[in-house]
């Protein structure tokens, strides 16, 4: 076996102290100190050698093709002779850590080959000559890249026709020789990370840096003829005639550009007012019509006509499964939330879970104000939260200038809905089941508190069902004839379904052809689990220990039998176990306090408890 047979060399060229002891014959090589294999026990996929002593070179791991992982900090490899280091061959890694050691010589080639690459880091080593940037701005899941204290000299080049460095959070360049201007798409990082680079000027340095183009006469006059002889025009000129132009261009396109969205966003809104017109004529025929039905409300709501409701202005929030959901705002300034049912029923099939659901009073479930049912209307209000859903949170707005959702808020989102789903389970005899839980049934309040919403709505319909089929549990897929019976048990799977929607920041369809649930699970199978977190968590380490714990919660919830998943009363006291401090405390957190100037992140500091 090659692989085998490379660590054998490594072991013989670079352990004099002998501390992998246990390299020998007697044993497997999946099972020596720092070795992990494939399934197969045939390659090995990670190597993790830190702190050793090892010398020597590396040469002999180049022959790992199949290495994920490659760590071996602090020990005092180098190259043998001037042999080049040419790391393609290892296609399939993703982390690689070589700091603290003697490396020396040209940046490895061969890096920006390597398509998988999560983090680089080679600080603290000899390197030296140019950062190959350009080649590395296309890695496009580098996540880190780590080069300080080398000895790395020349400019920060980064080309920009290609959008370098889009997934890059953490860059380190600090204590090496570099110099001129760093470039723009890097001056979003920390000065911390270009310190000691006594040539190294612009954002974020406050060192400026001085333009170097002498500005004397032009050195090329350029002649142009022209009707009276010939004219002398300068090369700044003819930049300057351009750039005219393309400002010109430009702006016409800019124009173009607006006027048509403009015309579309009006086409938009002639068809979301059409909607709502079509549903204030369908209440006026009604009302008129009939005379007789009226808005059925539930205990403890503030009470208004259906005629209020219908000259209350509309705006539609969407359309779902069940129906077309609107925001209405009435003339005393209530705003309630109105989902009109695609589909009718008939009052007396319907007003018993009715008034079932509309009794559910817990504070992390949307209570159900009123409904109206006649012989061809079906309507459910609600209150409305104008946070919106989990799901807009979550995964709206993905671009610059989104707010991160820091952790603890994440794990309150989770604790809530867990907490709903326990009352909601147990608030009856009837083993109510929620039947359609998604992360845009979720909708957050003021206070940052999750609350389910479109509770057992689906047991009330024949027709609609959940469209959304990736929080589906598999009984319910694999079983056709039983196919739209939800259960408690498949409440639990779409909640794991949500809880891996929180901690990865990926919609629960996933990329692809693979959905969320598929993507984390042979992920965590490789194990490569901390890799399934969302990047917005990543400066998050020291809570890494959580994200796991709430990733494992998660697989059991996804568990396929619904006999060995875990009733939801088992998940809501694991969640809750993995935070053993307050739970109260986590009033502190920004979403409670919007007027707060401090980043999301730092409200991690507010946990600590005052004992
Ligand atoms: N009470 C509420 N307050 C604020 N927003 C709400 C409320 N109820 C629903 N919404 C939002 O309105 C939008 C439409 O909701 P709707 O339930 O009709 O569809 P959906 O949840 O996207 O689809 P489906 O329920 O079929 O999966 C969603 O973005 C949802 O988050």
């Amino acid at each position: 076996n090659s692989d085998f047979q490379a660590l054998i060399t490594f072991k013989a060229t670079s352990d004099r102290s002998n501390l992998l002891y246990n390299w020998s014959n007697s044993t497997h090589p999946c099972s020596w100190l720092g070795v992990t294999c494939n399934s197969n026990t045939t390659q090995v996929t990670r190597l993790v050698l830190q702190n050793l002593n090892l010398s020597g070179s590396i040469q002999p791991l180049i022959q790992l093709t199949h290495l994920r992982l490659l760590s071996l900090k602090y020990n005092n490899l180098s190259l043998l002779s001037s042999l080049p280091l040419d790391f393609s061959s290892w296609k399939n890694l993703k982390l690689l850590y070589l700091s603290h050691n003697l490396f020396s010589g040209n940046f490895p080639s061969g890096i920006n080959q390597l398509r998988r690459l999560r983090r680089i880091d080679l600080s603290f080593n000899r390197f030296s000559g140019d950062i190959p940037l350009t080649p590395l701005g296309q890695l496009s899941n580098l996540l880190t890249l780590q080069l300080e204290s080398n000895e790395f000299t020349g400019f920060l080049h980064v080309s920009l026709q290609i959008e370098s460095f889009i997934s890059l959070i953490e860059f380190n360049v600090s204590n090496n020789k570099l110099s001129g201007e760093i470039p723009k798409p890097l001056s979003l990082f920390p000065s911390s990370s270009f310190n000691r680079n006594k040539n190294l000027c612009g954002k974020p340095l406050l060192k400026k840096c001085v333009n170097e183009t002498v500005d004397n006469e032009d050195p090329l006059p350029v002649e142009i003829p022209s009707g009276h002889g010939r004219k002398k025009i300068s090369i700044k000129a003819i930049l300057l005639i351009l750039l005219i132009d393309i400002a010109i261009v430009a702006f016409i396109g800019l124009g173009i550009f607006l006027c048509c969205r403009k015309i579309k966003r009006r086409k938009q809104k002639r068809e979301i007012k059409k909607e709502d017109n079509e549903l204030k004529k369908s209440y006026v025929y009604e009302y008129g019509r009939q005379g007789n039905e009226e808005l059925v409300f539930f205990e403890g709501s503030k009470r208004f006509k259906v005629d209020e409701l219908l000259k209350a202005s509309a705006e539609m929030l969407g359309k779902g499964s069940i129906g077309t959901t609107y925001k209405a705002v009435m003339d005393n300034g209530d705003v309630v939330v109105v989902k009109r049912a695609k589909e009718r029923r008939k009052k007396k099939d319907v007003e018993g879970l009715l008034k079932e659901i509309g009794g559910l009073r817990h504070s992390n479930l949307v209570s159900l104000r009123a409904y109206y049912c006649s012989k061809d209307e079906l309507l459910f209000v609600y209150d409305f939260f104008p946070k919106g859903s989990l799901h807009s949170l979550l995964h709206g707005n993905r671009g610059p200038g989104r707010t991160p959702l820091d952790w603890t808020t994440r794990l309150k989102f989770a604790l809530g809905v867990a907490e709903g789903l326990v009352y909601l389970h147990n608030a009856s005899k009837s083993k109510l089941s929620h039947g359609h839980l998604t992360s845009s049934n979720v909708v957050i309040d003021e206070e940052g508190s999750a609350h389910l919403s479109d509770v057992a709505l689906h047991q009330l319909m024949v027709t609609a069902a959940p469209t959304n089929t990736e929080y589906k549990a598999p009984e319910l897929m694999l079983n056709t004839h039983n196919s739209r019976k939800s259960s408690q048990k498949s409440d639990v799977y779409s909640f794991g379904v949500i809880l891996l929607e929180i901690l990865t920041g990926k919609m629960a369809m996933g990329e692809g052809e693979t959905s969320l649930v598929k993507w984390v699970q042979s992920v965590v199978r490789e194990e490569w689990t901390s890799e399934v977190f969302d990047f917005e968590l990543l400066r998050y380490k020291e809570m890494e220990e959580e994200m796991v714990a709430l990733l494992q919660v998660a697989l059991l919830c996804l568990t396929p039998t619904p006999h060995n998943r875990p009733k939801i009363s088992v998940v809501h006291k694991m969640i809750k176990d993995i935070r053993m401090k307050e739970w109260g405390e986590f009033t502190n957190s920004p979403m409670n306090n919007p007027t707060s100037d401090s980043s999301p992140y730092l409200s991690e500091g507010t946990l600590t408890t005052s004992s």
